[in-house]
């Protein structure tokens, strides 16, 4: 194992979960569901926390990996969670039940994020993750900029699409739609981006005031 894999490993095994969060990374598994790897879902924890998130929108709820991480440590935050498959939703609903979320904390769409989105608030959300169909993320990111509020951030986890994104012979339209929207951030000056090679690769973007 090289040293740079050494690292990542040590990164991804480093975070504490909770119970619930166990669990759910269990249970999305079994669902054949990837979650967010755990150093995805420290950092997620994390940036509620700083930014002081109240409103967070979430696409992509699975049964709940991230949506957990998300309102770990911020008790009067409330989630809106997209998610277009109804089994993934009721399961999501029994997991936040047990970790003991309020339901008045939670909206849990039932969806697809195409259509939901553009229903949404403009400006009104702190925190936004994308994580549902990677060949829609240039369309999600788009209604994501717009719900957003000024100062708050869009989170994509997956940003190397399995390792695609920095192997010039993938062609394929999820790794493609990520390198796009890697070149259409990188270019603005009206965001903020972070890439992280935690997990499968993390891209933060912090939406600057405008
Ligand atoms: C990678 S999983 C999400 C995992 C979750 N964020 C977590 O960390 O626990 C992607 C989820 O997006 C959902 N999905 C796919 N296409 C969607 C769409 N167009 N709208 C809403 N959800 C979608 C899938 O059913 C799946 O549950």
């Amino acid at each position: 194992m090289s040293k740079l894999e050494r690292n990542w490993q040590y990164a991804e095994q480093y975070p504490g979960e909770t119970d619930a969060q166990v669990r759910a990374r269990r249970l999305s598994l079994e669902l054949g569901i990837e979650p967010v790897s755990r150093s995805i879902a420290a950092q997620l924890s994390g940036l509620t926390a700083l930014s002081r998130a109240r409103a967070i929108c979430e696409v992509g709820t699975g049964v709940g990996v991230s949506g957990l991480s998300l309102l770990r440590h911020v008790d009067d935050a409330t989630l809106t969670s997209i998610e277009i498959e109804a089994e993934h939703l009721r399961e999501a609903r029994t997991v936040f039940a047990e970790a003991g979320i309020p339901a008045a904390r939670l909206r849990l769409i039932e969806g697809d994020a195409l259509h939901v989105l553009p229903r949404l608030n403009l400006g009104s959300y702190d925190l936004v993750l994308l994580d549902a169909n990677p060949t829609q993320l240039l369309d999600y990111f788009e209604h994501a900029l717009g719900i957003v509020r000024p100062g708050g951030c869009v989170v994509v986890p997956g940003a190397f699409s399995h390792g695609r994104v920095p192997d010039p012979a993938a062609r394929d339209e999820a790794t493609q739609a990520m390198r796009d929207l890697l070149a259409l951030v990188a270019e603005s000056s009206a965001i903020a981006s972070m890439l992280s090679p935690a997990g499968d690769g993390v891209l933060t973007l912090v939406r600057l005031d405008d």
